[in-house]
């Protein structure tokens, strides 16, 4: 199993490949950055766990010798945001950066898998979707936008309510995409079930949709969620590598192409969206069912998705025009 973190110098990048290096389910890692990586590899490479650990820089066949072999890749490459940004501001400059790295998976690793860390998700998959489209070797099964960390926030934030004192236990549902009010909690579809008093919802809700901006704000110009990031890419990466090893019965929600996993189909009825996150049965070929929660959401959690569907779509649209029609400059 050869992973590739793409921006491993990066607040996250680092952390993250800290963590893939710490993993028996990785045999090669493959850290490619435009600096620094030379010196995050020798550091990590000094760590006695089985992972083979090389840095790669663009220079030469950088791009080629790092992506060739590669079963799975992670990309946290982009600019993270200030205080006062919103995800969208950054799409400018990572909109490019996407472009660019998935170009270069279509070239060296077209049947890897590809989970993008990069911001706005909610635009950079289907950036990613459409140049493997381009190339013509898009799987749907394939490629996921990583919403890990909205999952990762509701545990906690529903725990430090009720009071357990192990977070990870909750399996709660977090659909819709990666910002502010596309992302949509199913508090009522959480197992074990949980009860969360009237007067609280709003604000868990709105804690849940807004954490990035709690992070942005307390690091005061310094960048946005890293460790937990790392934590959160992670903990996808491994059940996507335990998946394709085998491992049944893995369910995570991930930012999809909906028409490409089966399942998926329905929901984009729906929602009217090609792209959304929904829990999906992850197997030995990737996404294998996209689970349709949507029908079964409350009336209030409905409301949310209305939102959600209408912020989405313009999103959706802005990364797929940004490879239909480049700009022009
Ligand atoms: N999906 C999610 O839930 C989250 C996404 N993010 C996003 O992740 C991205 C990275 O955040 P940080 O690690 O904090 O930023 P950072 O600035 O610390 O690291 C980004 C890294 O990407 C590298 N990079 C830039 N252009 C590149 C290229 N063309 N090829 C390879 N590497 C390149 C930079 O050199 C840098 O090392 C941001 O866009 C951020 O918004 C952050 C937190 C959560
Ligand atoms: O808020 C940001 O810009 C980074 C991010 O996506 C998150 O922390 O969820």
């Amino acid at each position: 199993m050869k992973v590739a973190v793409l921006g491993a110098s990066g607040g996250i990048g680092q952390p993250l490949s800290l963590l893939c290096k710490a993993s028996p389910l990785i045999d090669e890692l493959s850290l490619y950055d435009v600096v620094n990586t030379p010196g995050v590899a020798t550091d990590l490479s000094h760590i006695s766990t089985p992972a083979i650990v090389k840095g790669y820089l663009p220079a030469g066949d950088g791009m080629k010798d790092a992506f060739t072999g590669v079963d799975v890749f992670i990309i946290p490459a982009g600019i993270p945001r200030k205080p006062g940004m919103t995800r969208d501001d950054l799409f400018k400059i990572n909109a490019g950066i996407v472009r660019d790295l998935v170009k270069g998976v279509a070239e060296y690793a077209p049947k890897a898998y590809v989970l993008v860390i990069s911001n706005p998700v909610n635009s950079t998959v289907p950036i990613a979707a459409e140049v493997l489209k381009g190339a013509g070797v898009f799987d749907p099964k394939k490629l996921f936008g990583v919403t890990t960390l909205d999952i990762v926030r509701a545990e906690t934030f529903v725990a430090s309510l009720s009071g357990e004192k192990d977070p990870s236990k909750a399996t709660i549902p977090v659909i819709g995409g990666h910002s502010g009010e596309t992302i949509v909690p199913l508090f009522s579809q959480a197992s074990p079930k949980v009860d969360i008093p009237a007067d609280k919802l709003d604000a868990l809700v709105n804690r849940v949709q807004f954490g990035g901006d709690e992070v942005v704000k307390a690091k005061d110009g310094a960048g946005s969620a890293t460790l937990s990031m790392a934590y959160a890419g992670f903990r996808f990466a491994e059940k996507i590598i335990k998946a394709a090893k085998g491992e049944k019965g893995i369910v995570e929600p991930t930012f999809v192409y909906l028409p490409g996993v089966p399942g998926g189909e329905a929901i984009q009825k729906e929602t009217s969206l090609e792209f959304f996150s929904v829990p999906v049965e992850l197997g030995t070929s990737g996404a294998e069912k996209a689970i349709n929660v949507v029908s079964s959401a409350n009336e209030y959690e409905k409301k949310l998705l209305q939102a959600a569907y209408t912020g989405l779509k313009g999103n959706i649209e802005k990364g797929i025009e940004f490879i239909k029609n480049p700009p022009t400059k």
